[in-house]
């Protein structure tokens, strides 16, 4: 279910804009102009329907936070919204435990606030580890981060660091304090960055040092980031938020540029990549198909290139329920790639066989025209340690399937 957002602010324009804003974000605002008309609304729903609230910090009724406090109290992750940014109102905004705080200063600030949304709610899935063996400073970051929803996990020192992070592969940040347990910290990144790389586990290393020599240290050991202390709650947020989204941005652009646009499959590339990752020999039971759609061409010119493309993604899709334990891959065009280690010929022979027959028997429909299709397979067991030299085989079966009459696999006899 959506999750609802309580927007509370008394500009009608600014209340109509941020719940444009949280709409986007794919969640469901509630919004009211009034503190009377917030308390009213949110009691009408359980408080685990909402993910957060955005709350305006001057209201009619509510003209010193009092809205923030409803909030807060009533456990919801509160951003706040101000009209100025002064010192008073700033202060008495950062008193309250609120999430975040934005002034309504520019257009910016709209943006800002969207990317939070997405973050808060992503954040719940993301696992950060805080080390630092003084307990005030390092609860100090954690109450901070709680506000946030993140997973967070809590350690001493390096040892400690080691046995959570091992357990816990959703922990994408680790936040690390000058004194930390067993190891220096500096020493301790290193150590570190021989497991994870920058694009999949953050580092920012928080530094108590007035000169900038131990925060350089930082970065030349691995860090991502440097908070030097005293650090504000923005500016330690703002870091946090941003290197998170960098390592969501660089496994957005992975996965687009391993998979293939139009189906999703993994593509040419990484099915090589994968394969040579997992196996530094191939194994000597192994079967790898190639399998290629047949008269395709006929589907396009008779039925035109959208139904061509629906048929691609419905064999793909098959394709990737039947052999979710092993290697796929769509080569291009109308040709696909299966690559099953450990496999006898004859234990490959029948999931082929079973996955060619479905295709055969499958219906599929576009724009209410029923379309049938068929795939011939070259299905190629050979001991190698090469997968191009597979790969050459299973094209000269697949060659063979098709000469022979198509819908059928091509084998060698053994
Ligand atoms: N709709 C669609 N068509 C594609 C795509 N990629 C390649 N094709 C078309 O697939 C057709 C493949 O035709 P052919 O190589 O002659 O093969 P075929 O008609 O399947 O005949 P056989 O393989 O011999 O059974 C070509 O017309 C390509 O334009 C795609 O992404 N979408």
């Amino acid at each position: 279910m959506q999750k609802k957002v309580l927007v509370v602010e008394q500009s009608t324009h600014s209340l109509a804009l941020m719940s444009k804003l949280v709409r986007n974000a794919g969640l469901n605002p509630v919004g009211a102009n009034s503190l009377t008309e917030a308390e009213f609304k949110f009691r009408q729903s359980t408080p685990e329907e909402y993910l957060c609230a955005i709350v305006d910090y001057r209201l009619p009724d509510a003209r010193h936070g009092e809205a923030l406090d409803f909030t807060i109290n009533a456990f919801l992750p509160t951003i706040a919204v101000t009209d100025s940014n002064d010192a008073s109102t700033r202060n008495a905004v950062l008193a309250r435990q609120v999430v975040d705080y934005i002034p309504k200063e520019n257009g910016q600030i709209y943006d800002y606030l969207s990317r939070l949304l997405v973050r808060l709610e992503k954040n719940k899935k993301v696992g950060v580890l805080v080390i630092d063996a003084f307990r005030h400073s390092r609860q100090t970051m954690v109450a901070l981060l709680k506000r946030h929803h993140f997973i967070i996990y809590e350690a001493l020192g390096a040892k400690e660091a080691i046995d959570i992070l091992d357990l816990h592969a959703h922990i994408q940040l680790v936040i690390l304090a000058d004194s930390i347990e067993d190891q220096p910290s500096t020493a301790f990144i290193a150590n570190l960055r021989k497991e994870y790389s920058k694009e999949e586990l953050a580092i920012i290393g928080v530094s108590e040092h007035e000169s900038g020599l131990l925060s350089a240290h930082y970065i030349k050991s691995g860090a991502n980031d440097v908070l030097r202390k005293p650090y504000c709650y923005e500016e330690f947020m703002c870091r946090i938020t941003q290197n998170l989204e960098l390592i969501d941005n660089v496994k957005t652009i992975r996965e687009a540029a391993n998979k293939d646009f139009l189906t999703g499959l993994p593509n040419r590339r990484h099915f090589f990549y994968s394969v040579n990752h997992s196996f530094k020999n191939l194994p000597a039971k192994q079967a790898l198909a190639l399998l290629d759609l047949d008269y395709f061409k006929a589907i396009n010119d008779t039925y035109g290139h959208d139904a061509g493309d629906h048929v691609l993604k419905h064999v793909a899709q098959l394709i990737a329920q039947a052999f979710d334990d092993v290697y796929v891959a769509r080569f291009g065009g109308e040709e696909f790639c299966v690559y099953l280690p450990q496999f006898s010929p004859e234990k490959a022979f029948i999931r082929l066989e079973k996955f060619r027959k479905l295709v055969e028997g499958s219906v599929i429909v576009f724009d209410n025209i029923e379309i049938n299709v068929t795939t011939s397979i070259g299905l190629s067991t050979r001991p190698s340690h090469n997968i191009e030299a597979l790969l050459s085989d299973a094209d000269k079966l697949l060659y063979e399937a098709k000469a022979n009459g198509r819908n059928q696999i091509g084998v060698r006899d053994n």
